[in-house]
């Protein structure tokens, strides 16, 4: 018997509706935590958590750095739903599964996604701690054939071709640019971010290449996310914390490893949780 291909509109239904019958939180805003990036699921006020292993049809998280907890709550006053831990490709998970939970908040009425992750530094500029708004991306996963909109197009969710042009919101990028200046980082970028396979890191001929290509920074998660939320409309924020410079030279002796992306992630983590705190405080989802 081969693998399940797919899943279907009633299984997701399934999860939302178990969800919603198990907490009073009604969130507008899901929020997706990076490598190392899981204490912004602790700024949650009134929170209700629950683990995935006890959620119907959930995944399991099997990356250190990602907890594995859905917690519901309100941050700066606005009820959201978060994610202590993502799933990636490399987890052998297909895509459709990894972005399973991108679907079930669409259906219990999330509007907006913040999307973090952990990336490598391609831009040359960029230092180890920069926070990077996405504006667009690269999807190598998708060039390479895989994809979680294949098979059957579900219309309850979206349309058979959707655009990606405008995946990342204007306003909702603006705004977080003016949280970072309101809080006088001076660490903010904006770019592109290269989406990868895993679970190795990239060689420095593959670094090179990407950089040409237009990306700024790299990494293993997201994208397929971006496709599927922007598939059911939910408008879209995501934000690369530089945790690592990529290697571009064949002098260098650093070799890039997930320790050092969890740490990069703890340094910075009060600064991006201020941030994102500031920008849901600043948030009209009425306006973006
Ligand atoms: O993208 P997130 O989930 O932040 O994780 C990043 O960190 C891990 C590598 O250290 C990879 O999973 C990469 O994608
Ligand atoms: N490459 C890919 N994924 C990553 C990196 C990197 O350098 N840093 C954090 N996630």
């Amino acid at each position: 018997m081969s693998e399940k291909e797919s899943c279907t509109y009633e299984e997701y239904k399934q999860t939302s509706d178990w969800l919603l019958s198990k907490t009073k939180h009604r969130p507008i805003v899901a929020i997706v935590c990076g490598s190392g990036l899981g204490g912004l699921g602790e700024l949650l006020k009134d929170q209700q958590a629950f683990n995935y292993c006890d959620i119907p049809n959930f995944p399991k998280s099997t990356v250190p750095g990602h907890a594995g907890r859905l917690i519901f709550g309100n941050l700066s006053g606005k009820p959201c739903v978060c994610m202590q831990g993502r799933f990636h490709f490399y987890e052998g998970y297909p895509l459709w599964k990894v972005t399973f939970p991108v679907r079930v908040f669409h259906l219990m009425g999330v509007e907006a996604i913040i999307l973090t992750n952990a990336a490598g530094g391609l831009n040359q500029e960029f230092s180890v701690g920069d926070i990077m708004v996405i504006k667009d991306h690269i999807n190598m996963v998708g060039f390479a054939g895989q994809n979680p909109l294949f098979g059957h197009n579900e219309d309850r969710f979206g349309p058979r071709f959707p655009p990606m042009s405008d995946a990342y919101n204007k306003n909702m990028r603006s705004l977080l640019l003016a949280a970072g200046k309101e809080l006088g980082y001076n660490n903010m970028r904006e770019g592109v971010y290269c989406g990868l396979g895993g679970p190795n890191f990239e060689t420095i001929a593959e670094c090179r290449f990407l950089n040409k290509l237009g990306a700024d920074a790299v990494g293993m998660s997201t994208v397929h996310e971006v496709v599927v939320a922007r598939h059911c409309g939910l408008r879209i924020l995501g934000i690369s914390l530089i945790t690592n410079k990529a290697v571009m030279d064949y002098d260098s002796n650093f070799t890039a490893n997930h320790e050092e992306v969890l740490q990069a992630g703890k340094d910075s983590a009060k600064y991006m949780e201020k941030l994102v705190s500031t920008f849901l405080q600043r948030l009209d989802l009425n306006k973006v």
